[in-house]
């Protein structure tokens, strides 16, 4: 599927890095370096902007080995980019660590994943189709 993208960065497009990666790294787009500290977070721009099809949206995911390594993960996760959103995608980290995270121009820093979606339109019922499961949930089966 061809998606139009404007990149105003001087990084790479997102790219998938392996064949059947389901996600895109993206990168930050900063004029000069960044310090998260601790529990800071911060709203990171990309530069780029797209124009998803209708029924598309794009989810932006953190990075398991930046949250594994240095507690960098996506606060709104999973960011979600609507189809007719034209403003630049910016990536909203936040450090749950404790020591500074640097982060540079062209630092691939979460991932974004396209993906279909749906449109409902509401049918107002008065009773819902009975099931097993029933209002059980929270670990009613268990842990
Ligand atoms: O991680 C994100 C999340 C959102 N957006 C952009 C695209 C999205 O279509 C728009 C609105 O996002 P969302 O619906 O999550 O935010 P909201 O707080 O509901 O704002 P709005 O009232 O503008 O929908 O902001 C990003 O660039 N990055
Ligand atoms: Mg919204």
């Amino acid at each position: 599927m061809n998606v139009k993208v404007i990149n105003k960065s001087n990084n790479q497009l997102p790219a998938y890095e392996t064949a059947f990666s389901a996600g895109m790294d993206l990168r930050a787009f900063i004029t000069e370096e960044l310090t998260l500290k601790p529990f800071q977070r911060m709203l990171i721009p990309t530069g780029l902007f797209i124009e998803l099809p209708q029924g598309f949206e794009a989810q932006i995911r953190p990075r398991s080995g930046l949250a594994l390594k240095y507690g960098i993960t996506v606060l709104n996760s999973p960011g979600t980019i609507d189809a007719d959103y034209r403003g630049e995608l910016k990536i909203l980290l936040i450090n749950l660590s404790d020591t500074d995270f640097q982060i540079k121009s062209g630092d691939r820093i979460a991932q974004m994943i396209i993906a279909r979606h749906e449109q409902v339109l509401w049918k107002n019922a008065t009773i819902l189709n009975e099931t097993n499961r029933g209002a059980g949930g929270y670990g009613h089966t268990g842990v």
